[in-house]
């Protein structure tokens, strides 16, 4: 058996906003089930490089491939279908629906169903309902909110909102998730679910690439972890090396809000 082959493959991405390199030429790979952090200090590019991956930008040069396969150029809901969800830093939640709509509204970019047949109501259509119905109950309770299944989803306090995020970004059932800090605004107990609910979640053979600037969950969870800082990627290893790697102790020196 050879090596297993990466499921994202990020390739000298490389993104200026005018004068700004917000990325520069940065390159890694993530594997099937690995859990991988990107980190830096305040600016590094973090975000501008999820968006690039998730076709929210196009990069002003390189490329990202999705098990093989070129995907850089490709639309947002182009994404979505091949297998790649992500969340927001800020929530993205449907405010005027049911706990249990929005996740199922994660499902509908995999339903085989198309407009026309759900608009007529088939029996298949119902069918394929009730499966995703289903299937957003098993994910709900998977992140503790079964029990709030029918309420408004604008009514959950913050850290529901967030389990409920993610819930919907798995509802899809998708290869890789990218999750855009995670934990921000969690107190430790949330957190900690959290932590349980992505290793939960991996088991079952989820991949996840995630920014956070909590240190603590990148080290108790991350296998691979990438440094970015001023656009460049200065550093890659296991939670140990980079704990260790004098670069990434200096890139953080005087940024406050990460104590490593
Ligand atoms: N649309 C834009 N136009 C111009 N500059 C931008 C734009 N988006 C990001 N930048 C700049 O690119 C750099 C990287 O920003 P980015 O938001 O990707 O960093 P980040 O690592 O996600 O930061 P944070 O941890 O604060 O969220 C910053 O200097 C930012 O000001």
């Amino acid at each position: 058996m050879g090596k297993k082959k990466p499921v994202l493959t990020v390739s000298h991405l490389t993104k200026s906003f005018g004068g700004i390199v917000a990325v520069h030429d940065v390159s890694f790979e993530v594997f099937p089930g690995q859990i991988v952090a990107v980190i830096g200090p305040n600016g590094a590019g973090k975000t501008t490089l999820f968006n690039m991956i998730t076709a929210v930008l196009p990069p002003t040069s390189g490329t990202v491939h999705f098990q093989g396969i070129e995907i850089t150029g490709k639309r947002p809901c182009e994404i979505a279908e091949i297998g790649i969800t992500r969340t927001f830093q800020n929530l993205q939640i449907f405010k005027n629906m049911s706990v249990i709509e929005n996740v199922m509204t994660g499902a509908h970019v995999r339903m085989k169903t198309g407009f026309l047949k759900a608009a007529l109501r088939f029996p298949s259509v119902r069918k394929e309902e009730e499966a995703v119905m289903q299937k957003a109950r098993e994910l709900l309770k998977e992140v503790g909110l079964l029990e709030l299944a029918y309420e408004n989803a604008a009514t959950l306090p913050y850290g529901s909102q967030r389990l409920l995020e993610i819930a919907r970004a798995a509802a899809s059932e998708p290869k890789l998730i990218l999750l855009d800090e995670p934990m921000a605004g969690l107190n430790p107990q949330e957190s900690r679910e959290l932590v349980d609910i992505i290793l939960n979640m991996r088991k079952r053979g989820m991949t996840f690439l995630f920014v956070e600037h909590d240190m603590e969950t990148v080290m108790s969870i991350a296998d691979n972890i990438i440094v970015l800082d001023f656009g460049k990627k200065i550093a890659e290893g296991s939670p140990q090396e980079i704990y260790q790697n004098p670069r990434v102790i200096a890139a953080y020196l005087g940024d406050e809000e990460v104590v490593m």
